[in-house]
């Protein structure tokens, strides 16, 4: 059995990874190794196989002996880790969460229910990094990957509603709390239905730019919405918008890159990410032509016909989180012209945006 090294595992994707892989029986078919930066000693997780104790994950010597490593321990860590494993001669394959490694010439973005041929492709030429995508890419990928794999986008708009769990654990705390506290300031209000509803909109408003908590989003999010993902870029996009174009053109292996660009927004979500897109086909296809192949995406792809009863109850974080469903929807044509389509397209960013692919990977190295 494959020796492998698990590195970030007790993190917030590292633990939807481990949920996944014990729903999906992968420790049954490795021999797992656990690594921690502050818990070295300790025992490690009993995942249904006992795995001793917990392994030092900065000692190259100690990470060397694995056939695979699979890091959800953050950039900073790869940053630093990486360089010297493979300085040191380590020869394995490497899979990875953070973005750091992903534009790399020699590291494969993997997606593979998009990209399968180009993983076994990289795979045969020896390539040995692979990397998980930026969540927002992966799940609008997965939504659309019907017309891409057709050929017929010319370019895409992207405008996200991406949930606060894509800045961690302490964000998504943050976004809770904040509503305590709105809420907190009306309750007495909200109790008594005879109050006044300009009264109640004031204290909000109020309490929304003094005491709901910013320290992890900068910016109030719950009640509200921050239009600022990530860094500054000098060319006016954020460091997530940038990451559009880059990553979806490097996941589909495009010699000429397909325009991908929008607006990334941070929304009081949970854990789902969406995006309202607009597509410019190549062609001018009949609707019920084009809903078919993206119905025929891939397995995931979860169809909500444009129908307000069902839209409203079956594309919303509420219904697809924690669920495996890519969630597509509001396709219709535009006024701007026959070959403009609109696309809703909604996944549980933890799940398709981070674990998942990484997993799958490992299950494609295993033959
Ligand atoms: N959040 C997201 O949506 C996505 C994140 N990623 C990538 O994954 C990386 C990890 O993200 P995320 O999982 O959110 O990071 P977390 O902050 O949840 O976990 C990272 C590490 O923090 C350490 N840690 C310290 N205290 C605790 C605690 N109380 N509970 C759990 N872990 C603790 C653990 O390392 P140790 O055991 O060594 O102490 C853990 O592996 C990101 O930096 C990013 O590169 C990629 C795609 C999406
Ligand atoms: N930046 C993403 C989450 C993330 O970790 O992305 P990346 O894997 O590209 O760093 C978000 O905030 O929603």
């Amino acid at each position: 059995m494959k020796k492998v090294g698990l590195v970030g595992w007790r993190g917030m994707v590292g633990s939807v990874l481990m949920q996944r892989m014990q729903e999906e029986k992968d420790f049954d078919v490795i021999d797992p190794v656990f690594f921690t930066t502050s818990q070295a000693g300790q025992a490690a997780p009993n995942f249904g196989k006992d795995a001793g104790t917990l392994k030092n994950a900065n000692d190259i010597a100690e990470l060397s002996l694995m056939d695979v490593i699979i890091s959800c321990q953050g950039g900073d860590y790869t940053s630093d880790i990486f360089p010297k494993l493979r300085a040191a001669g380590w020869d394995g394959y490497w899979i990875d969460a953070a973005s750091t490694l992903r534009m790399e010439e020699n590291a494969v973005i993997v997606l593979d229910p998009v990209n399968d041929d180009l993983i076994r492709a990289s795979l045969a030429k020896g390539v040995k990094n692979y990397i998980g995508g930026n969540c927002t890419n992966s799940i609008m990928l997965m939504g659309m990957a019907g017309l891409f794999k057709a050929g017929l986008v010319d370019w895409v708009s992207s405008m996200t509603y991406q949930a606060a769990s894509g800045g961690g654990a302490n964000h998504m705390r943050e976004l809770i709390k904040g509503m305590g506290v709105v809420y907190g300031s009306v309750a007495d209000e909200l109790a008594t239905p005879a109050s006044a509803i300009l009264e109640i909109d004031r204290k909000v408003a109020e309490t929304i730019r003094s005491d709901v908590p910013t320290e992890f989003f900068g910016a109030p999010l719950a009640g509200g919405l921050i239009p600022w993902i990530d860094a500054q870029l000098d060319n006016g996009q954020t460091k997530e918008e940038w990451k559009g174009q880059a990553e979806v053109n490097k996941i589909l292996g495009n010699a000429a890159p397909i325009p991908v660009d929008g607006l990334c927004v941070r929304i009081g979500a949970m854990r789902c990410h969406s995006l309202a897109l607009t597509i410019k086909l190549n062609k001018d296809l009949p609707l019920a032509e084009i809903e078919a192949l993206i119905q025929s995406g891939n397995q995931w792809v979860k169809w909500v016909p444009n129908d307000r009863a069902v839209t409203v109850k079956e594309l919303t974080p509420a219904s697809i989180t924690g669920k495996m469903d890519i969630g597509v929807g509001r396709v219709r044509k535009l006024n701007m012209g026959p070959e403009y389509i609109s696309a809703f397209v909604i996944g549980d960013q933890l799940l398709w945006g981070a674990a998942e692919p990484l997993r799958r990977m490992l299950r494609i190295l295993l033959g």
